[in-house]
């Protein structure tokens, strides 16, 4: 089991990681003597290991169980709410304990109840998800709007993350594709050494392994861990972590949430941010050489046909980093290294096309 420790202003927490590191949770709810349990988990997760874990709470705990139908659909105010409802009605109280079960849908859903519910209320993140090596670490909770992604949340930290790699042998390939375009962004932005790893050993989906699986979570989690230890509420470095999400969050959103993975279309953002770097800084970066892997993984390397830029571009201009109508553009200057440039719409609308045209 490896244990990564998570440090901020107002916290401090572990994220452990490994096979069977589930047995830990007994001694860490035990830790917060909970009132009740509640376990928050999509559909599929519940079908695959709903028993496994409520077999292992619910001698020691009140346990109560919530299943949500899984996908990004989930993430809205309804589902919030009917969360909420669910929670008052078992008389949950400020002692109970919420658990995540699941891939980052149901970690920030949950999350963003834990943080409101009673004022906040202790939670655990329990990921399943590659992704969730992102999603479970660092406390971004949030529901979608129709206006934007994760534009109704809170910075609330979980009392613990409990990273089980057994629940990730399930997962089909798209959601490993998905997760793995998070990898590659922690490295983009903060390891020219995990990128060169990567790319040696990684180049299709067949290649990722349990060894190579855990090398990855754990070097995603170290760096994550580092950035919002330094930033926790994304005051300026955290903005980093955002890297490919400015178009990307777009493109999520224009598609209709659900229709589009997460990491599909933050692989898009990130290709376009390289570009982006290499035309704005006048540098060069390896863009052709990243866009045919990303070919070879299965990501989509251009913006779909079907959106329409200006739509894009009003969607990019409601970004969260945006401030006076500047959209902030996280930018490489090279591998592991990243710097921000802010543009104004036009100058983007101008800039997007042209990435199109040539693509
Ligand atoms: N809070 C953050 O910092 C942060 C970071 C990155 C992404 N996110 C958010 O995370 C969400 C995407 O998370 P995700 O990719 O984990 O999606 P997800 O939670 O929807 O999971 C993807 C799919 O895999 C299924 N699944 C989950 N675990 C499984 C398992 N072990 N075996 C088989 N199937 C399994 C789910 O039911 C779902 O159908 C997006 O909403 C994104 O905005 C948040
Ligand atoms: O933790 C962060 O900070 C991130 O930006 C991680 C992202 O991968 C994640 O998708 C996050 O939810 C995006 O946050 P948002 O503030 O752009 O909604
Ligand atoms: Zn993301």
């Amino acid at each position: 089991m490896r244990s990564i420790k998570i440090k901020t202003t107002e916290s401090e927490y572990p994220v452990l990681v490994g096979d069977n590191v589930i047995s830990e949770l007994t001694t860490i709810l035990n830790d917060l003597s909970p009132s009740k349990v509640l376990i928050v988990t999509d559909s599929n997760v519940d079908k695959l290991y709903g028993e496994k874990l409520v077999s292992t709470i619910c001698p020691h705990f009140t346990t109560y169980k919530y299943v949500i139908t899984s996908g990004e659909e989930a993430k809205s105010f309804d589902v919030f709410y009917e969360l909420q409802t669910y929670a008052l009605k078992q008389q949950l109280d400020r002692k109970s304990v919420i658990l995540a079960f699941g891939g980052g849908v149901v970690g920030d859903l949950t999350g963003f109840v834990a943080a409101t519910f009673m004022r906040g209320i202790p939670y655990i993140q329990i990921p399943t998800t590659l992704l969730a090596h992102d999603s479970a670490v660092g406390g971004k909770v949030a529901i979608n709007h129709p206006e934007g992604k994760n534009m109704i949340g809170a910075f609330y930290q979980p009392k613990a993350v409990v990273y089980d790699s057994h629940f990730l042998e399930s997962l089909p390939i798209e959601e490993m594709r998905s997760g793995f375009a998070e990898v590659i962004k922690h490295a983009l932005i903060r390891s020219e050494s995990l990128f060169q790893y990567l790319q040696n050993e990684i180049h299709d989906l067949q290649d990722v392994n349990n060894e190579r699986l855990e090398k990855m979570i754990l070097e995603g989690i170290k760096i994550k861990a580092d950035v919002v230890s330094k930033d926790e509420k994304e005051l300026g470095i955290r903005e980093i972590l955002n890297f490919g999400h400015t178009l990307g969050h777009a493109i999520e959103a224009e598609a209709g949430y659900g229709k589009l993975s997460h990491g599909d279309c933050v692989a898009t953002g990130m290709l376009f941010a390289t570009w982006l770097s290499m035309k704005s800084l006048n540098i060069s970066l390896p863009y052709e050489e990243l866009k045919t892997w990303f070919k070879k993984i299965g990501f989509p390397t251009t913006i779909p046909d079907s959106q329409d830029t200006e739509n894009l571009i009003k969607r990019m201009t409601k970004d969260k980093k945006t401030k006076a109508n500047q959209i902030k553009m996280i930018l490489l200057k090279k591998i592991g290294e990243t710097t921000s440039l802010t543009f104004t719409d036009e100058e983007l609308r101008i800039l997007v096309n042209e990435w199109r045209s040539i693509e």
